[in-house]
């Protein structure tokens, strides 16, 4: 089945994307996260599957809406750029801590010595943990119990305990079977905020695609700008998005379905 075929009768926000999107370029501006909303979770944070068409999709969109496509993640900067490769769009990392902008700016965090040591005290902390995976991202770090979800409470604890630690540059970020230690200096939606003011997404509308608890800041942004939010996935958690969409594959539907119409346009402006 392609990925245009994939839509079910409860993915109308998804439908009006697509209206949107073909219909009125250079009105929106898009903000996609990736685990979960582009991508279908998996077992494992490496385990992910990047679908042949999706960089090449994403960047004919990206080229449609004039470059106004951004990636805002958890995931640092240059993991989320390998997973796209060879295309660069502008990333927010680090859920939001990591930005590089439309014209390759870019800011990074560094990890200090102390939060490294502490990185590594969580190593060893949770060691006797079987199943609980930390995955460290420079300045941020991950306690996955997807394998181990009888560990929730301890690690939460652990991962409350350690945040602290760390002092005031960091908070915890809860999220899908994760705990993660992030950064506190922005959030996804002052990332979204950020690209708003840059030349190329200044003036239009922002559409927020997100799955989780860190997508809540970037859907409040996109809300009180006037804009859309979709909270993806079939479970039914509170949250600020004005709207649903089903799954992981109905957002790629929706983004080839444009992809497709932008990819025609062209071929028939040139003939
Ligand atoms: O903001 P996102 O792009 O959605 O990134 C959020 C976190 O995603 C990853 O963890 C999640 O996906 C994993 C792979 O599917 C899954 O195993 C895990 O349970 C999920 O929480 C990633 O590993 C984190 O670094 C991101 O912050
Ligand atoms: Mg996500």
């Amino acid at each position: 089945m392609s990925e245009q075929e994939k839509l079910r009768p409860s993915d109308a926000a998804i439908r009006h994307l697509i209206r949107r999107l073909t219909d009125e370029p250079d009105r929106w501006a898009l903000f996609l996260d990736i685990d979960g909303t582009l991508l279908d979770l998996a077992a494992r944070p490496d385990d992910i599957q990047v679908p042949l068409s999706l960089p090449r999709d994403l960047n004919a969109v990206s080229a449609r809406l004039g470059g106004a496509l951004a990636l805002v993640t958890g995931r640092s900067l240059p993991y989320a750029d390998r997973l796209f490769a060879p295309f660069r769009f502008p990333i927010a990392g680090l859920h939001g801590a990591e930005l590089r902008s439309a014209d390759g700016k870019t800011a990074i965090v560094s990890a200090t010595p102390a939060f490294m040591r502490l990185k590594q005290r969580l190593v060893d902390q949770t060691a006797w943990m079987e199943g609980v995976l930390i995955e460290d991202k420079g300045a941020a770090v991950a306690a996955h119990y997807r394998l181990a979800p009888a560990y929730n409470t301890a690690l939460e604890k652990l991962m409350q305990d350690v945040a602290e630690e760390a002092g005031p540059d960091w908070v915890l970020q809860p999220g899908k079977m994760v705990f993660e230690i992030r950064p506190a200096r922005a959030d996804k939606g002052e990332a979204v905020a950020s690209y708003l003011e840059e030349p190329g997404f200044a003036g239009r509308l922002p559409i927020a695609i997100g799955d989780d608890l860190t997508d809540e800041s970037m859907f409040a942004l996109a809300n009180a700008r006037g804009g859309q939010s979709i909270r993806v996935g079939s479970l039914n958690p509170a949250t600020c998005a004005l709207s649903r969409a089903s799954s992981p594959s109905s957002v790629r539907s929706a983004l080839a379905t444009i992809a497709v119409a932008a990819t025609g346009e062209q071929q028939t402006a040139v003939s």
